[in-house]
């Protein structure tokens, strides 16, 4: 069994700011378990859907309360005009993750959250709001188009592929989308997570939590690396090519996006499974280049870092064999991590104290007031 890294020094490395009993991650140096499940075993046999309800229902549903949990979800996938205004006035050179920030924030205003008894409702609406969300917004700001978000897709991935293109995606495509939002559902104290733990813990309310979760989310040395591996690897039309650009940043110290892992050791569990779903992608496409590309660069930073790939890194290259444009590369992670925020916003809800922790001062001891008139 592999040993667990050693977790010291800044960035709160190491130290226990709570209990949950959604998920462990890197216990044995690698592994990934939401509610005692295996990662893998969820990722090649759950629907996303399932995973959802075991992190928001506490347990796996059977056949009849799947049915009904994703019945439930298709029906809730209207966008309200008011909504649709905001969406439209939104600039196409806006951030995507601006965007699924500033929609979230706007449901929050049109269907807010007056007690907590409402939370499974709001949770579920924003399950089934998201994909068409951010499609809408896309379509209308890029192509001139308003699409209709209630279409006939069976799950969450499906809808974020149907009203991404306007049209019933094909079964492959589906099948990734399930891996991968189950995938990206769960992650522990994470930075959106706890950013989530550290707002639900003031008694805000459920959109402010998700709103500030999607914020924490955005940036590049968390949910935005799978935008960032995509910026980088598309540079290189070979693997050699690729080689030689990586030794180079690694020389020049540049952090190479969709490497590293601030919990696991030698592996990300999540990897393996994504990588796998690549490689058929980059077959049915007839990719000759960024397939091998990946492989490269995810051989050279071990060989010469001991740095493996993360969930994020062959993330980039199977939405990009599906064709989906890179911006909607992390949005599509907060339509599945929006599940595992929620289940922690309820279960710090349940036994809460607002999250304070204290800071080691390093200013001046003492320091004298000066007039304003006389300061320089
Ligand atoms: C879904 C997710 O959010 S997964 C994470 C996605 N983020 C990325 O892929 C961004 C790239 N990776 C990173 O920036 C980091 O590995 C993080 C943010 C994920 C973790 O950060 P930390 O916990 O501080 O990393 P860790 O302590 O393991 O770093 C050890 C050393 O490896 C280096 N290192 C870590 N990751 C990388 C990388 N991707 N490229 C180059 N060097 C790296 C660090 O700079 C550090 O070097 P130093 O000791 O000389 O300062
Ligand atoms: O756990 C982390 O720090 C980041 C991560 O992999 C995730 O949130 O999925």
């Amino acid at each position: 069994m592999a040993e667990a890294k050693k977790l010291t020094g800044a960035g709160l490395r190491g130290q226990s700011a709570g209990e949950t009993a959604l998920c462990t991650v890197g216990q044995s140096g690698a592994g990934l378990t939401y509610r005692g499940y295996d990662i893998k075993a969820l990722a090649d046999h759950a629907e996303f859907e399932e995973v959802a309800y075991l992190l928001l229902y506490g347990k796996l549903p059977n056949q009849a309360e799947l049915n009904a949990y994703k019945a439930k979800l298709k029906s809730l996938r209207q966008l309200p005009s008011a909504l649709k205004t905001v969406l439209e006035n939104i600039p196409a050179d806006a951030h995507p993750m601006d965007v699924m920030r500033t929609g979230c924030s706007m449901l929050g205003n049109l269907e807010t959250e007056h007690d907590f008894s409402e939370q499974h409702e709001k949770i579920d609406r924003m399950l089934a709001v998201f994909p068409g969300l951010i499609n809408y917004w896309y379509n209308y700001s890029h192509h001139g188009k308003r699409i209709n978000v209630e279409t006939e897709a069976d799950s969450i991935g499906e809808q974020f592929l149907w009203t991404l293109h306007d049209k019933k995606p094909e079964q492959l495509h589906i099948d990734v989308m399930h891996a991968s939002l189950i995938l990206y559902a769960e992650h522990e104290f994470n930075a959106s997570t706890f950013t989530a733990r550290v707002c639900a813990s003031t008694l805000s309310d459920i959109h402010s939590c998700i709103t500030a979760a999607i914020g924490s989310l955005r940036g590049p040395l968390h949910g935005g690396a799978n935008e960032a591996a995509m910026d980088m690897i598309e540079q290189w039309s070979d693997a050699d090519e690729a080689e030689d650009a990586i030794m180079g940043m690694l020389s020049r110290k540049d952090k190479i996006m969709g490497f590293g892992h601030a919990i696991y050791r030698d592996s990300d569990p999540r990897n393996s499974i994504i990588k796998a779903w690549s490689k058929k992608l980059s077959e049915q496409v007839g990719d000759t280049s960024l397939y091998a590309v990946s492989e490269r660069v995810e051989s050279v930073m071990w060989r010469e870092k001991k740095l493996f790939c993360n969930a994020d890194f062959f993330h980039a290259s199977a939405y990009h064999f599906m064709g989906i444009p890179t911006k909607l590369f992390t949005p599509i992670f907060v339509c599945s991590r929006a599940s595992g925020w929620a289940a922690h916003v309820m279960e710090q809800r349940a036994n809460n104290r607002i999250i304070r922790p204290s800071a080691d001062y390093t200013g001046p001891d003492s320091s004298e007031w000066v007039p304003i008139a006389e300061r320089s």
